[in-house]
């Protein structure tokens, strides 16, 4: 394949032992737009895959078609050896494997963050009102907003409201987390006291992928930047050698704009 540099560094690192999510020959349209244009991509089980790329590349209907949010029109995606079937129940099963953190919050307005986080617990996987409330409080605890539980979404912060949306994700127990640009809505003070959490939940293992525009975030906790233009991974590589030697003229153009804005 041309134009694709797949780093060694990569394939050396311990923390991608397993494969955990595996797309391969993915397609997808939008009528005459070839958004997705022969995807393969392979993320091991505790990676950490920083997407990024002109705005317009993809990067957010790749996240998308992980959980199936987005159909596809050719190609195949895995989730721990299971293939995703387009729809059904099976679907929807395997979905919770998949936790989505999206720019937006998408918190319910009319329930307290407590409640948010227990939600889909009881709902998806069936778990008991008392256990679901413990794991919910546990996970406010982790990501810092247990102090505000009983409030209600529009009370918090932005910054508060998408750590609690972060929680929401985790409480399904899923194998993998996607966040695409889970800071771009907020203000500029509130977007670290996210990546913190972020970071936090790279160094313990999760699995992950995250569309960013956060260069600093994929220079510290990336194991791999997977860079997007025009519907195609260009190249992938480590973030240290990605960062000081861009292969592709189109990697080292985004590079060049967004690093002397
Ligand atoms: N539901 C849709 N229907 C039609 N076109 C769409 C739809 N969703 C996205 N597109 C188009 O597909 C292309 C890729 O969009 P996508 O949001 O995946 O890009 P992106 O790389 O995430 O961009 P950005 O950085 O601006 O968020 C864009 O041209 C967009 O306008």
């Amino acid at each position: 394949m041309s134009g694709v540099a797949v780093s060694k560094d990569h394939e050396d690192s311990p923390r991608a032992q397993e494969d955990l999510v595996v797309l391969s020959g993915v397609n997808k349209h939008f009528g005459a737009l070839h958004v997705l244009q022969d995807i393969d991509l392979t993320i091991g089980r505790g990676e950490v895959v920083v997407v990024i790329g002109p705005s317009g590349s993809g990067k957010s209907t790749l996240c998308r078609t992980i959980n199936r949010l987005e159909t596809i029109d050719a190609g195949s995606i895995s989730i721990d050896g299971k293939p995703l079937p387009a729809e059904g129940r099976e679907l929807a099963r395997l979905r919770s494997d998949v936790g989505m953190v999206f720019q937006s919050f998408n918190l319910f307005a009319h329930k307290t963050v407590l409640e948010n986080v227990m939600l889909g617990q009881i709902k998806v996987r069936g778990t008991e009102k008392k256990a679901a409330e413990a794991k919910a409080r546990t996970l406010l605890e982790r990501v810092g907003v247990a102090a505000q539980a009983e409030k209600y979404p529009a009370q918090l912060s932005g910054g508060q409201q998408q750590r609690v949306a972060i929680a929401r994700a985790l409480a399904m127990g899923p194998k993998v987390m996607l966040f695409d640009e889970p800071t771009s809505a907020l203000d500029p003070e509130m977007i670290n006291e996210v990546l913190e959490v972020m970071q936090q939940l790279a160094r313990e293992g999760m699995t992950m992928v995250v569309v960013t525009h956060e260069m600093g975030f994929a220079r510290s906790a990336a194991d791999r930047v997977v860079f997007m233009a025009d519907g195609r991974i260009v190249e992938q590589a480590s973030p240290e050698e990605f960062f000081s030697n861009p292969r592709s003229d189109r990697a080292k153009d985004f590079l060049s704009k967004i690093l002397h804005h």
